[in-house]
């Protein structure tokens, strides 16, 4: 006998996954990937088709968390799309299992557990890294991640200001009407960098568009775009001087070029972190280099399904 999975919209995933419950859980998966218990977490290095002449990548993200016995795929993917496309970057569908019977439970929408989830960690990066007392926020990008990194941001922290900067200027005039609080919009990475505690890249670049000469000595960067090999979104300079932590050893060594081009060395993982192993290097300059985790997408996808059930 075959049973239907049940379908999750995408608005019914916004409706059901709350920031708050995100980061409790995304921190205890985090501190339990970085153990490396075999049996614990399974989760590999994510398998990246290109599309060569589509510029565009599909991504698939398999992750099973035996402490939570949730058993999920993300597939996933990213084009470069024309300015002018009316589909997002990232189209993302996450399927859930019976992790006993091996049978999909539910197919939701992944866009959205892409934006929270990956906005939650970035906030979780800082909680544990950021300049004690920091005042100044600044985002680089005004796309989709931009929009969920600023609601998490002003969710957990109080920032004095924050600015944005965009490619396009009318893009972060955009960004800023759409937000809910204050937002000053630049027309120069430099000047939008220049004296901030914390900066958030979310750019599609392919090359460097943050340098580590405009960088204060302190802040923290949670560095989510260029995530190919060959992509960079942060200079050598940058790279060099921070003290470099990410989601996941084996996905930034395989995917991020902003370590493999720069020969940065990974000081930690963020689970190491929470876990107490490592060290949280406040009082230097850091970057959290962040590639996204299958494991993250199978903790939202166990939030949403148990709040749909709980709502039958
Ligand atoms: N680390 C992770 O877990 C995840 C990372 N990402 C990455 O985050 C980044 C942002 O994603 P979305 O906001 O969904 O994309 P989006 O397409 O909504 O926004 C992209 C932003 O990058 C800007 N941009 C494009 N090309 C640029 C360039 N050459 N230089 C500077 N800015 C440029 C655009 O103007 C726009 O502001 C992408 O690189 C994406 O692959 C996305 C999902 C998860
Ligand atoms: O984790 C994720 O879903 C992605 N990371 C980079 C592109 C999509």
């Amino acid at each position: 006998m075959s049973m239907l999975p049940v379908l999750i919209s995408r608005e019914e995933v916004m409706r059901l996954l709350q920031n708050n419950d995100l980061i409790p859980s995304l921190e205890s998966a985090l501190g339990m990937f970085s153990k490396r218990n075999g049996t614990e977490v399974i989760q590999p290095v994510r398998t990246t088709v290109p599309l060569q002449k589509y510029n565009g990548f599909l991504g698939l993200m398999p992750a099973y968390i035996a402490h939570e016995d949730v058993l999920a795929i993300k597939i996933v993917s990213f084009y470069q799309r024309d300015k002018d496309s009316d589909l997002s970057a990232h189209q993302a569908t996450v399927l859930l299992f019976d992790p006993e019977r091996g049978n999909v439970i539910a197919v939701m929408d992944g866009i959205t557990i892409t934006e929270k989830r990956t906005a939650a960690v970035s906030a979780i990066s800082a909680k544990l890294l950021m300049p004690p007392k920091a005042e100044v926020l600044c985002i680089l990008g005004s796309g989709s991640q931009a929009i969920s990194h600023y609601e998490v941001f002003t969710q957990m922290f109080s920032f004095k200001e924050i600015r944005v900067w965009s490619r396009r200027r009318e893009r972060a005039e955009q960004f800023a009407r759409a937000v809910q609080g204050p937002v000053a919009v630049f027309s120069s990475v430099k000047e939008a960098v220049e004296g901030s505690d914390v900066i958030i890249t979310v750019t599609m670049a392919t090359e460097p568009v943050l340098q580590g000469e405009w960088v204060k000595p302190g802040a923290h960067v949670a560095a989510v775009g260029a995530c190919r090999p060959d992509w960079r979104e942060l200079d050598d300079a940058l790279m060099r001087k921070a003290v470099v932590y990410v989601d996941s050893r084996e996905g930034a060594s395989t995917e991020s070029g902003d370590i493999i081009l720069s020969g940065a060395s990974i000081f930690a993982e963020l689970g190491e972190v929470i876990n107490g192993t490592k060290s949280a290097q406040c009082e230097k300059t850091t970057v959290f280099k962040s590639l996204g985790m299958g494991i993250q997408d199978a903790v939202c996808a166990k939030l949403v399904f148990d709040q749909w059930k709980s709502q039958q």
